[in-house]
This record gives structure tokens, sequence and C-alpha cells, in this order.
């Protein structure tokens, strides 16, 4: 999409049943975090990387997550795939994915299990072409698996089995989807060893510790010693909602605010977004109840 596209509008506003359409984002483009300790903007380049955000409750995690969701749904070359066993944390963008997963851990793990064929697909596809990625020409569209609360689904719905399952797949997920435009941005309450073992932490090369309630959790996000050596998310104040430490594989710690969208700042980004998906045909009939479908 470009400035000299135009869309349909549901009702004729005035005099043209069209109106022009602003620069779409692209997935492609780094995503506005938030301002660090000397207020300079924050982006993250999304493409190609994973980002795991963990904290205490209460410490920014799922608002952090909105505001990925949020770039991503405004891209038209990526898909989302959501997972939130609270429901309402990524509930607001329902209408704008491909697929959104409540508290039904056999639903996430038939998505996952989807997600992963897709990506087998997308490696025979680059090897057929003696190519090892994706590149921003590729008739595909990226996809963001968002997972908010990952322990709801590795370590409490379901029996062992199938915790056991889930976990496999998000881990190879991570692992192996970067170069085929799969994206996974994952959350979670419990920065517990048996929730990310370091194994999974050190596949993430995003990885953002809001406040968290000693110095051995922040170092499950961040990684071990950082404590030790003066970052840890355990220093943030409890009343700095969305701050933490950022840090990407082989830097360094960076304090930073997360931005923040309220409810009606999501509401309204995903109405848009819901809208241009829908009209553009990026969105998959899929997701959409009898109800929505046709509203
Ligand atoms: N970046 C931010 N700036 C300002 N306030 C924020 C920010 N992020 C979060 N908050 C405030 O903190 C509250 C809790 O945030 P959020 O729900 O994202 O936390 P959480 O870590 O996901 O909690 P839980 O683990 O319980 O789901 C929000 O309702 C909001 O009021």
């Amino acid at each position: 999409m470009d400035l000299t596209d135009t869309l349909e509008l549901p009702t004729n506003p005035g005099p043209s049943d069209t109106v022009p359409v602003g620069a779409g984002l692209s997935i492609f483009d780094p995503v506005f975090l938030g301002i660090d300790e000397f207020g300079q903007p924050v982006y993250l380049p999304m493409i190609y990387r994973n980002i795991l955000i963990g904290g205490e409750p209460g410490s920014g995690k799922s608002s952090l997550l909105n505001t990925i969701v949020g770039h991503a749904a405004l891209c038209a070359d990526v898909r989302l795939c959501l997972l939130d066993g609270k429901q309402v944390e990524l509930g607001l963008w329902e209408d704008a994915c491909d697929v959104f997963v409540g508290p039904d851990i056999h639903h996430a793990i038939r998505t996952l299990y989807r997600v992963q064929t897709v990506m087998d697909n997308r490696y025979t596809f680059l090897k057929a072409r003696r190519r090892r990625k994706i590149g921003p020409d590729d008739l595909f569209g990226q996809i963001l698996v968002a997972c908010d609360e990952i322990a709801y689904f590795s370590a409490t719905a379901g029996d062992e089995k199938t915790q056991k399952l889930f976990a496999a797949l998000l881990r190879d997920i991570v692992a192996r989807g970067r170069a085929v435009g799969i994206i996974v941005a994952a959350a979670t309450q419990r920065p517990s060893s048996d929730i990310i073992p370091t194994s999974l932490r050190d596949l993430f090369a995003w990885r953002f510790a809001g406040r968290c309630t000693t110095d051995v959790s922040s170092d499950i996000v961040l990684g071990h010693g950082w404590a030790a050596r003066g970052f840890s998310s355990n220093t943030v104040d409890p009343n700095n909602h969305g701050a933490g430490y950022l840090i990407a594989e082989g830097g360094i710690p960076a304090l930073v605010k997360a931005a923040y969208l309220t409810d009606t700042d999501i509401i309204r980004v995903a109405d848009y977004a819901t809208w241009t998906r829908r009209h553009t045909g990026t969105l998959t009939t899929d997701n959409a109840s009898p109800a929505r479908a046709a509203a």
C-alpha cells in the first residue's frame, strides 16, 4: 500500500466513496518501543528476531506486547497469530488477527503445529531457490506469533504431556522461524528457570525485563550475571510501570520506558487495522465469528 492507494469506506463520508490511505507500516520497519533514560526514542527491529518479555504482575508486559502487536497490526505484510490464556490482554486485537487462541491448550497446540508447517514449507521453498532467508519482496507475508503468559500454556493448562508439547513447539518456532519471517513475541510473569530455561531464553534476540521481584528473576530474562554487574530490573520502582531493562543479543542492558496504548487507543488502532486488512484481503476469514464477519 502507498499514498496513492485508496480504500472504499463502509459508509459514504462525503462526495467521494474513497479516502487516500497513509503510507502503511511494514514489519521490516523497526517498532517504536518507548524512550531511553535520556528521553531518546527506542526502536526495535523485529524482523528476523524474537522478543521475550518478563516481569512481575503489573510491570507492564502486556502493554509492551500490545505496542508490538499494534505495530504489526498496521503492517500490510504481517499476519497476526495471538495466544492469550487470559483473553483480555490481547483480546482487543481479535478482529484484526488471523488466529486468536484463548484458554484452550489444544487450540494453542493446533495453532503452533500450523505455524510449524508453514515454517517447514517456507524452508522447502527457500532451499529450492538456493536462498537462506526471506526478504521484503517475497510474496508470502510475515507472521507475528504473540503469546501473553507462556506459563499458562507451558505449566498451567492441560496436563504435563500437552504442556511439554506446547513448550517444544514454541521452542522450535522461536529457534527456526526467524529466517522465514515468523517472529515470536512472548511474555511471562514467571521468569523462573522452569518456565524460561536458559536454552530457550538465549534464542530470543531481544529480551525485556520489566520490574522483577528478585535479581535472579531479572537474570533469567536478561542473562546470567547482569544483576551482579549492576543491571537488575529489581531496582525498577514498582510504580514505574512499563520501565525495565532491554537487552539485545551480545549487547548491554539499557533502561527503557515503554510506550503505552490505552484501551481506547488499542480499540481505535485495532478497528482501523481490521478494516484495512479486510479491504486489502490481508485477513483470512477463519477467525471471524459470523457476527463479526457480517459487521
Ligand atoms: N508503559 C507504561 N506507561 C504507563 N503505565 C503503564 C505502562 N505499562 C503499563 N502501565 C500501567 O500498568 C498497568 C499494568 O500493566 P500490564 O497489564 O501491561 O502489566 P502486566 O505486567 O502485563 O501484568 P500481568 O502480569 O498481571 O498481566 C496498566 O494497566 C497500566 O495502567
